[in-house]
């Protein structure tokens, strides 16, 4: 028979325990019977027996997936994990682990799944908190039948579908911020939803699995984005896609549909294309009402960059959290270049992409909502302000140098389709708060998919032509943003060279490649730190991808190579994941790769 210590053993050995609660005093060196009643968050129902009635071990940090091995306490009546970083799903066999738990407390972890129904045969529960997390899915009807349970909440997770019928009286707050709860004490269920309909007449009827797609994507962007931000803020910790659903479960959708027929891209928002569904999952119509109390009706004092295509704003969500609000300006200009940005940036996720989370349109406005990026742009660090104390040392600079190329290296090397930036500068390079390099600015951007997923939107072009022509369009800016980093000077302001921006360009290229003295180009303040020779190398790397001739120019893996092997000095060899489309939405595999065609966005 597995005994309690071999149980707690267990327990610390299948949790991470990053701050050493469980290493400071759980010590298994020790034969005196009771030993383990004085572990850190463990009470006994002796002092001086071995045997465990309560664990408590919330806020401590804790990672890994539910700790099976607490079958082992079998005495065990109450669990507290709330408030880690635990993951993965609750067990489907939870009565058969914790048989006579009546305290179950879950709340503000990972955890991801359905809600099991075999929490319904814990007979015993009297406290149940499954808040703030990942739950999908219907809530089993079961647990409703618990007679002892008082205290049960499943608020701010991803559930939809009928609230079950309580036998004791739940209130409604202990359902709030699920995307699709409904019932009694939450708003009457409609249409599918009505109370007494089936989960299989449901499945009939495709919903479910509508949902579980929505849910998901839902919980890919919650997962890849808003993690950083619920550990920054562990204790206020509201997922902020839960705010975003929120937002538009608030939407009158008549004015919405009434908004979409006046504008001029209701066409791309009504389509019902399978384009348009994929990047619809991942990217929220957002309400005007919400963005503008966020920006604080988008006052001046908000402003972050004013662009050519529009002003960002910072905004402020009412649980705290930052985003930057791009507010276009009002002309039809910039319609494509919004559409634009939605299909390419608004489907993909990439560690060095800067995540575009929602749009809005309203009346003549249309919004774009990132992430904020606390750094702000590599522009604004290259060229600071007179006055401005900003300083970039050298592996800073090859870091994000490595990171944008390894944000474009993605872009290009697709299997399931292939973007083209066409924009690359150091205004489009984002910075988070680790100086992680995000490129932003896709509403130039060219989109090529395998030849015969989308066949309404192709082009019937020479499509290798055209793919390699793009490619090396954004090798050359990457050229440019290269030369900027080493020489600190701003290549598009420079009237010295030229009148026109592309002659300016073009000669202080030509100026560079022709310089024979190199100490004479390069930022003076990067000089003789031990870089030189490094510094040298990219720059030979940086004049290649600014070659008048494209053939000439390496290809953006081959350039991304060199930058690794030049960088390994500093341990930026990350060639990880570069070649997998790891956020896409579609599909196809690498090796399924047919013909390519070009989609006009
Ligand atoms: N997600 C974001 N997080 C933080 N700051 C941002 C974000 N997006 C934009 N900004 C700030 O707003 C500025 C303006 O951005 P915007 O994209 O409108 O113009 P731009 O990059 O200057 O390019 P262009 O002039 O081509 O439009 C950026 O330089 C950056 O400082």
């Amino acid at each position: 028979l597995v005994s309690d210590i071999d149980c707690l053993k267990s327990i610390k050995h299948s949790l991470e325990d990053p701050f050493g609660y469980l290493t400071a005093t759980w010590d298994f060196n020790n034969n005196i019977e009771g030993f383990i009643c004085r572990f850190t968050g463990v009470e006994c129902w002796h002092p001086d027996e071995n045997r465990v009635l309560n664990i408590q071990l919330s806020d401590m940090g804790l990672k890994g997936q539910f700790p099976r091995g607490i079958s082992g306490c079998s005495s065990l009546t109450g669990l507290d994990l709330s408030n880690n970083e635990l993951f993965g799903p609750i067990p489907s066999d939870i009565s058969r682990i914790f048989p006579f738990s009546t305290t179950l407390k879950l709340s503000s972890n990972n955890f991801s799944g359905e809600i099991p129904k075999d929490l319904a045969n814990i007979t015993f529960l009297l406290v149940l908190n499954l808040d703030h997390n990942q739950l999908t899915g219907h809530m089993p009807p079961g647990i409703g039948l618990l007679c002892r349970l008082r205290t049960f909440t499943v608020a701010n997770n991803l559930l939809y579908g009928p609230v079950p019928n309580f036998l004791n009286d739940i209130s409604s707050d202990s359902f709030a911020n699920n995307p699709g709860l409904c019932g009694s004490p939450l708003d009457p269920c409609k249409g599918m939803f009505k109370k007494g309909m089936s989960e299989s007449d449901l499945f009939k009827r495709g919903f479910v699995i509508g949902y579980a797609t929505f849910a998901s994507s839902v919980i890919t962007i919650f997962i890849s984005y808003c993690m950083p931000w619920t550990q920054e803020k562990k204790k206020n910790k509201v997922p902020m896609q839960f705010q975003l659903n929120k937002i538009l479960q608030k939407q009158n959708k008549r004015k919405q549909a009434q908004q979409m027929k006046e504008m001029p891209y209701a066409e791309l928002l009504h389509e019902e294309s399978q384009e348009t569904s994929i990047w619809m999952k991942l990217v929220s119509r957002l309400s005007y009402t919400e963005i503008s109390e966020a920006t604080n009706n988008f006052n001046e004092e908000n402003i972050i960059g004013i662009g050519q295509m529009g002003t960002t704003y910072k905004a402020v969500l009412p649980n705290g959290w930052l985003l930057a609000v791009k507010r276009l300006h009002d002309t039809r200009l910039f319609d494509q270049h919004f559409i634009t940005e939605l299909k390419t940036l608004g489907r993909l996720r990439h560690e060095n992409l800067v995540p575009l989370l929602g749009f809005c349109t309203h009346s003549k406005e249309k919004l774009l909502v990132y992430k904020h990026m606390s750094k702000g742009s590599l522009y604004d660090w290259l060229h600071p302000e007179e006055g401005e104390a900003r300083f970039m040392e050298w592996p800073l600079r090859v870091k994000i140098a490595i990171g944008a190329a390894m944000g474009l290296v993605w872009l290009h090397q697709g299997c399931n389709f292939h973007v083209f930036h066409r924009d690359i500068s150091s205004k489009c390079i984002l910075l988070d708060k680790n100086f992680v390099p995000k490129l932003s600015n896709f509403g130039k951007a060219m989109l090529v998919k395998p030849y015969g997923t989308d066949s309404t939107e192709s082009f019937s072009l020479d499509t290798e032509f055209w793919k390699s022509s793009f490619a090396k369009e954004d090798v050359y800016c990457f050229g440019i943003l290269l030369l900027e980093l080493i020489t600190r000077e701003d290549p598009r302001s420079m009237t010295t060279y030229s009148n026109t921006s592309n002659e300016t360009l073009n000669n202080w290229v030509a100026h560079l490649s022709a310089s024979s003295n190199f100490y004479s180009i390069v930022d003076k303040s990067l000089m003789g730190q031990g870089f030189d020779q490094e510094i040298f190398q990219f720059l030979k790397v940086a004049l290649d991808c600014v070659q008048p001739h494209p053939d000439q120019r390496p290809t953006m893996l081959q350039l991304y190579r060199k930058l690794v092997a030049i960088g390994k000095r500093h341990g930026l060899s990350t060639d990880s994941e570069v070649l997998t489309h790891h956020g896409e939405t579609s599909t196809l595999k690498r090796d399924e790769c047919t013909e390519d065609e070009i989609i006009q966005v």
